[in-house]
């Protein structure tokens, strides 16, 4: 296939840490596109470089709460993925702003796609749409079909369900052309992978604490996790299918989930830390959790005071700590069965990617000066 002669594919927030393993999946795995307009607000140029023979990897430069910006990158487009997004559970941005995102943001995507006339749009949504609530209502192993007290206070994860709904609610709507859209929506559990940011804080604390993880969370409270490169191929998958079988995947939600072990957050991050000499300390929680509670309000307290001179977002605050302590994780097999998808990176496969990543960070060196670490010093 000559370039040119096939679809252009959109992906919105292309430059982050799933949008860029999107592309390079793309790249990789679907011949059927010519073209892959990278649309993000902060762009990564080393994207640029992966355009091939058959395949033109386009960057642009936009906001998705622009309508304009958007109606430009979709103009002539085939398909949209749309995984642009702010992912703040931190209090860093506003919540006003996270609403101008994620949810203008989506309304801009389906404003364009029914008047560029795009008739397929894959949407990432997140786990956060369902769960966990604030009230600690465990989801253990759950599927789309799972009744659960669905409760919603902060931004993100308002954010991200009504976004979803509106994606949903778009199903079979007509577009420019007489054509109807086709939607659908794929919810990732916490994924994990080369670049993922979170573990790049989690390797940095641990420097600064002797390479020592002090458990905070019990080891009985699992959470899902998925492997971003699988995440990445449920997506392609999801977009191939959706064309050819439209009225199966159209309005359908499907959680991303792969063979990653359920386990607690600590420890599965464990799994990567300790191939670098990290170790947990503590066989349950080292503090009692009304005090951790306490540290985290102490957090909130000290984000208000901070407000306005610096940014104060650390990892722990009352929501993530409710998150964490929450068991969430999914058993289902709703997307092989509605569109065949089977993990592509079996998990010690995704496992020693990850690691390889992770070691990465030590060999850059960054952190360790960061940290002012002198030596692999390995707690006993
Ligand atoms: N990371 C996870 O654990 C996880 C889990 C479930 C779902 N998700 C979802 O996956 C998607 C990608 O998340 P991620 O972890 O890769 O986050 P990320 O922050 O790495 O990527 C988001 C991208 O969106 C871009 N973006 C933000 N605001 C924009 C704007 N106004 N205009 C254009 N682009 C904008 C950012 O520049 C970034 O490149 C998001 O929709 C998120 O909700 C993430
Ligand atoms: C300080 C400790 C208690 C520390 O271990 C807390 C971990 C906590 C920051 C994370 C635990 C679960 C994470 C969330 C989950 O993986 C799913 C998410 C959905 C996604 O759409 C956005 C990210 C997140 C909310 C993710 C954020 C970090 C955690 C709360």
């Amino acid at each position: 296939m000559t370039a040119g002669s096939g679809q252009v594919y959109v992906v919105t927030g292309g430059c982050g840490f799933l949008g860029s393993h999107l592309v390079r999946m793309l790249l990789e795995h679907e011949k059927n596109i010519s073209e892959i307009r990278v649309f993000d607000l902060h762009l990564d140029e080393s994207l640029r470089t992966l355009s091939n023979d058959r395949v033109r990897v386009r960057l642009i430069s936009g906001d998705i709460s622009r309508l304009a910006d958007v109606q430009e990158a979709l103009h002539g487009s085939h398909l949209v993925i749309h995984t642009a997004s702010l992912v703040d559970v931190w209090g860093r941005v506003p919540a006003s702003k996270i609403t101008e995102v994620n949810v203008t943001g989506t309304e801009n995507v389906l404003q364009a796609c029914k008047e560029e006339g795009v008739q397929y749009l894959v949407y990432t949504s997140s786990m956060e749409v369902v769960g966990p609530n604030i009230h600690g209502d465990h989801f253990y192993r759950g599927n789309e079909d799972t009744e659960y007290r669905i409760y919603h206070k902060e931004p993100y994860p308002l954010s991200k369900a009504k976004a979803e709904k509106l994606v949903l609610e778009a199903n079979g709507i007509k577009i420019k052309g007489g054509k109807m859209l086709y939607t659908c929506s794929l919810r990732p559990t916490g994924i994990y992978g080369e670049g993922h940011e979170l573990m790049k804080q989690f390797h940095r604390q641990g420097l600064r604490t002797g390479r020592c993880v002090f458990r905070a969370l019990s080891p009985a409270i699992e959470h899902g996790r998925v492997y971003v490169g699988n995440v990445a191929w449920m997506h392609l998958l999801a977009a191939r299918q959706l064309q050819i079988h439209p009225s199966t995947l159209g309005g359908q939600v499907y959680f991303c989930y792969d063979s990653s072990p359920y386990k607690s957050y600590e420890d599965f991050n464990m799994e990567f830390l300790s191939a670098c000499g990290f170790k947990i300390i503590g066989s349950r929680p080292l503090v009692p959790y009304f005090l951790l509670y306490l540290l985290a309000l102490l957090n909130v307290l000290l984000q208000w005071v901070l407000h306005g001179f610096i940014t104060y977002a650390p990892i722990l605050n009352p929501y993530t700590l409710a998150v964490a302590s929450t068991t969430f994780t999914v058993q289902t097999d709703k997307a092989e069965k509605h569109f065949g998808y089977q993990p592509l990176y079996a998990w010690e496969e995704a496992k020693m990617r990850t690691i390889t990543w992770v070691k990465s960070l030590e060999v850059s060196g960054k952190d360790l000066k960061d940290v002012g670490e002198k030596s692999n010093y390995c707690c006993s």
